[in-house]
């Protein structure tokens, strides 16, 4: 296709190229009919099939959570995408912002009628719950950004579910399931939110009327950022500090309808709009809410936890005082599931990508290599794959504990929140972090095309870089696990039992250095000793400095950076952990080549992660350089090992074209085809010569300016 531009620049004048160009235009249209360009999938792809040596659907299974697990997706799948609607004509990204919101919300419709209509009846409302990321997969057919119902399904209905008593929930939750009435979560607002303890906005219960009365004193009052808030909701959760008896009680969670249900517009004393344009998002309006004085009946503040009577008396119901951020710690859960998600669909691209793309010439007069084989872009991609697979059994296994929690605290038993609480905030922070590092490094995998729009990696990237700061910013969230583990050091230090997640620091307490062996279970076991060994370090980091006169919170903040690093290390070493015992468990009855693969992928992780942390190893554990080496090498055979069955190990991941929407990473690997496909929808392709030519540049070309 190249050789057909060539020259043409340089030898017309400007209108005859454009009109050359245009003619250029009709003949790529026409290129299916005269098999100039084949429509037949890339030879390269096909071949990359063909060498694979291990049954692809078993992995799926696996990854899926099991065969009757991929069948109801891949029917969910099919009644979804056989709708044929779910394309755009014209690439939502060429769109201006409000036909892109309009079209967004004509989308998030058709798709809610088909939820409702069709995969509800099939699956029950377990598709919600455990099950909720066949959803979530199959909205990205529709969706290249994000549906403006995002946090309807993600946050308010979770919300009143957690929150709210069983009336509340029987009156609500029927018609927010049945998109009634339309949702989302106003926590956040222009001047907080991290610190929600500080949050502004008033909610002042009025015992005369029985009413809470709203209210946003100041500008940075204003709720900020809520998903689907500026123009979609008409309802949402208001997050605010409650005053009953003139006396604060903190932040308490309100549904306030802010949207009349019939003309949709804002009730009078509610102040909504969108805040406009985002680095990613930019279909979910995004918005803010300010409240003047505004009046909201007294059941409407959720009361499982804790309840205002008709007479202002407050009363506490809960037996944990932070049982009011369970939404957040409920989607942060989810969260590693969804950026697992979406890197998947990044090397799925990358790695195809990688295989039909040929550059540069190792051998002299040799026929230029597929990209894939140069050992720099494995050691760039495969890693993708691995941390895929370690983010997919890490959340599977943080799911359950998740689930073994909340049946303990429908007892009344929150013993194990504290655990989870760390193993959550930790287990966010660094799976969406490394997502977006990741997501990038396959941008940067694919050169320039991967910088097009139509290969999907910007907007994943956009998407999955936002994770690392909402629903808790990485650093604070890390924090908070820092105050879990230095608690459970020093319950350890004094011979105390502690929670299973940090049984290591029995061990590590005592001051041994570990050995290293270069085994799977060797390497994880380093990654703990790293771990105890900068918790450690920590901790004796807050003594000395309190012993030179700081107070504990000073000691604490300045010890801020190693909190932050013993955090990282601690959720390294259980994600190895998990990983590993999980791809044993999962493969216990595979076939030996499944067995094989799955197991070499994990061996990359693990040594990729003792190469990254090299300092780390010498330092806490007694490492040495020779050590170094064989892992080095270890993990260099590693990546020749798996380079045969990379695109296989991607297919496993089962993306359609349809949900993976990318010019790169189709299945049929026609990559140039659908890059000029794609370019030729471009609005500037329209027209041979934008009017700006007559009205600006002619002028200036011509000296008439
Ligand atoms: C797939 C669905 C996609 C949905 C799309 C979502 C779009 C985005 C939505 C949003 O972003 S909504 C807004 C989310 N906002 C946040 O996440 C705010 C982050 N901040 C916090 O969570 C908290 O403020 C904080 C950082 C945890 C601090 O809270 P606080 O100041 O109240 O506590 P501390 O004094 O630091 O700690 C006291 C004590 O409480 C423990 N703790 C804190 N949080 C929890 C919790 N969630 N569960 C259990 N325990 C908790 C903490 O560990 C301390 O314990 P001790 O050390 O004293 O024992
Ligand atoms: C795309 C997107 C969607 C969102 N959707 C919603 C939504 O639907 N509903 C909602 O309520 N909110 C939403 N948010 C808001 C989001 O939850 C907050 O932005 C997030 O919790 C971070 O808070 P902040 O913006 O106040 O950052 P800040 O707290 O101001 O953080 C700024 C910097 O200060 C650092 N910092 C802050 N506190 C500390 C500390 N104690 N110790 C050390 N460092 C600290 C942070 O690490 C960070 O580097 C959304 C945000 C985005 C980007």
């Amino acid at each position: 296709m190249g050789t057909r531009c060539e020259g043409l620049r340089d030898s017309l004048s400007p209108i005859a190229y454009y009109e050359e160009y245009s003619h250029f235009r009709l003949d790529c249209l026409k290129i299916d009919d005269n098999k100039e360009l084949s429509m037949s999938a890339n030879e390269d792809l096909a071949k990359e099939r063909a060498r694979c040596d291990f049954n692809v659907s078993e992995i799926t299974n696996i990854l899926d959570g099991g065969i009757e697990r991929t069948k109801q997706r891949k029917k969910i799948e099919s009644i979804a995408l056989s709708n044929g609607k779910c394309c755009d004509v014209t690439p939502e990204e060429t769109l201006g912002p409000k036909e892109r919101y309009e079209n967004a919300i004509r989308k998030s419709c058709l798709y809610t009628k088909i939820v409702k209509d069709q995969v509800l009846t099939l699956t029950g409302l377990e598709v919600l719950g455990s099950n909720s990321s066949v959803l979530r997969r199959t909205a990205d057919a529709f969706f290249k950004d994000i549906s403006p119902f995002l946090l309807h399904l993600g946050m308010f209905v979770p919300t009143i579910m957690g929150q709210g008593t069983p009336e509340q929930q029987s009156y609500w939750l029927p018609r927010a399931l049945d998109f009634q009435i339309i949702g989302t979560y106003a926590q956040t607002e222009l001047g907080h939110g991290t610190f929600i303890r500080g949050l502004e906005t008033t909610a002042t219960y009025d015992p005369d009327t029985e009413e809470f009365v709203i209210h946003s004193p100041r500008l940075t009052s204003y709720k900020w950022w809520a998903g689907g808030l500026g123009k979609t909701s008409n309802y949402c959760i208001v997050v605010a500090q409650l005053y009953t008896q003139g006396k604060c009680y903190g932040i308490h969670p309100f549904i306030v309808q802010i949207r009349d249900e019939d003309t949709h517009m804002p009730l009078p004393g509610v102040r909504v709009g969108e805040i406009g344009p985002r680095m990613g998002f930019n279909t979910a309006d995004n918005g803010f809410l300010g409240f003047d004085h505004y009046r909201i009946p007294r059941n409407h503040m959720l009361m499982k936890n804790s309840q205002v009577l008709k007479d202002g008396t407050y009363v506490k119901v809960a037996s944990h005082s932070k049982l009011t951020y369970g939404t957040m710690v409920f989607v942060r859960v989810m969260l590693v599931n969804e950026v697992a998600f979406n890197l998947a669909k990044a090397a799925t691209i990358a790695v195809r990508y990688s295989a039909v793309r040929r550059q540069s010439e190792k051998i002299s007069g040799e026929p230029e290599p597929q990209i894939i084989d140069y050992v720099t872009q494995q050691h760039k991609l495969f890693v993708c794959i691995a941390t895929a697979h370690a983010l997919q059994l890490s959340s599977n296994w943080l799911w359950k504990t998740f689930s073994a929690v909340l049946a303990d605290m429908r007892g009344g038993n929150t013993e194990n929140l504290p655990e989870l609480h760390a193993l959550s905030s930790c287990l966010k922070a660094l799976s969406t972090s490394d997502s977006a590092a990741l997501i990038e490094q396959c941008r940067l995998a694919c050169g320039g095309h991967g910088y097009m729009l139509s290969s999907n990696l910007p907007l994943l990237y956009s998407f999955v870089t936002a994770t690392r700061t909402y629903e808790g910013d990485y650093t604070v969230l890390l924090l908070q696990t820092a105050r879990f583990l230095i608690k459970a050091w020093e319950q350890a230090e004094s011979g105390n039992p502690v929670t299973p997640t940090v049984s290591y620091m029995e061990e590590a307490v005592v001051g041994n250095k570990y050995k290293w062996n270069g085994s799977a279970e060797g390497i994880i076991k380093a990654a703990y000793y790293v771990a105890a060994g900068k918790i450690s370090s920590s901790v004796t980091s807050i003594r000395k400095r309190m012993k030179n006169g700081k107070a504990f919170e000073d000691a604490w903040e300045l010890t801020g950076v190693q909190l932050v690093a013993a955090a990282e290390a601690h959720c390294r070493a259980v994600i190895c952990d998990v990983y590993r015992k999980e791809t044993v468990r999962l493969t216990a009855n595979s076939s030996p080549n499944v067995k094989t693969v799955m197991d070499q992928l994990n061996m990359l992780y693990l040594s990729h992660w003792a190469l990254e942390r090299t300092g780390d190893l010498l330092r806490y554990t007694s490492t040495t350089e020779d050590d170094i080496i064989s892992c080095q090498q270890r993990y260099e055979e590693l990546l020749a090992a798996i380079r045969p069955n990379a695109v296989g190990l991607v297919d496993a991941f089962d993306f359609p074209d349809e949900i993976l929407q990318s010019t790169l990473g189709a299945y049929d690997g026609r990559v140039y085809e659908r890059l000029m496909e794609e370019a030729l929808k471009s609005p500037l392709n329209a027209e041979p010569v934008n009017r700006s030519f007559h009205q600006y540049l002619k002028p200036l070309m011509q000296g008439k300016l």
